[in-house]
């Protein structure tokens, strides 16, 4: 287990308006691990990541990051401070090509085209398929070849904390494990990954630290390693102690 905290969320509240959806959820998570966030429809898993990002109001709680309270700190200033969201949905560039989607999410970084390439190459030793098919436009990809592309654009900003938002969402029993074995394989870059997802199975087997959400509040939280199945389902329906 890595000792580098680079998110903690601690009690937070968040909504729309005057909607409360999250009130009261917590979650850490450490470079070099991954921290899946798991919950049934609606459980405010979206909402906390917006909260996180800073897209939505925090209105109770702390979200620290790289040990600083970043709680009134805008969206854009979160990014430029190494943390990346990849929103649900796959939100690419259908019709430019890998590469030029890849290098638009290099874009903010503000590198030169010389090095951005090198960064695109790096990109292509950790998901091949996408230098296989560089010049093609990107709606020519699979569904899960699609989320590898907004996976590696998010990469591209150099980001220390990468945050997703249901990657296996839509595709197919084996193109989600494929998916998250990628997702997984990236812990050896040293980030962090804060990772929603509904396939509990697939991806508990990837995580270090496990959290279940319910009704906006974190029920479970722990290693995965000490975290039982039993004891996840249990939470995901509102029956653990
Ligand atoms: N823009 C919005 N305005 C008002 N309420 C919203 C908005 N977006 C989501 N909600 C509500 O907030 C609650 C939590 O939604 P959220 O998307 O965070 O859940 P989730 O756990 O991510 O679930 P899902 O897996 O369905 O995305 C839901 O009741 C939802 O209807």
């Amino acid at each position: 287990m890595s000792d580098e905290v680079l998110l903690q969320v601690e009690n937070l509240q968040t909504g729309y308006g005057d909607l409360q959806v999250v009130r009261d959820v917590s979650v850490t998570v450490r470079a070099g691990e991954i921290t899946v966030l798991l919950g049934r429809n609606g459980a405010g898993k979206t909402t906390t990541l917006r909260a996180i990002t800073g897209l939505n109001r925090v209105t109770a709680g702390e979200v620290r990051y790289l040990g600083e309270t970043i709680t009134s700190v805008p969206s854009h200033a979160r990014v430029s401070r190494g943390m990346s969201y990849v929103q649900e949905g796959k939100r690419i560039f259908r019709e430019l090509t890998i590469e030029q989607n890849l290098l638009l999410g290099g874009f903010s970084t503000g590198e030169r085209k010389k090095k951005l390439q090198q960064h695109v190459a790096e990109i292509y030793d950790l998901f091949a398929i996408l230098g296989e098919k560089r010049h093609l436009p990107a709606s020519s990809m699979s569904g899960g070849q699609q989320q590898m592309l907004a996976i590696g654009q998010a990469l591209m900003a150099r980001p220390k904390l990468l945050i997703l938002d249901e990657p296996s969402q839509g595709l197919a029993p084996v193109v989600v494990k494929e998916v998250l074995e990628r997702i997984h394989a990236l812990k050896a870059t040293g980030i962090g990954i804060l990772l929603v997802e509904q396939d509990v199975q697939d991806s508990v087997a990837i995580a270090d630290e496990v959290s279940v959400v319910e009704m906006g509040r974190t029920v479970l939280t722990g290693p995965a390693e000490e975290i039982t199945f039993g004891q996840i389902q249990a939470a995901y329906f509102g029956t653990a102690a």
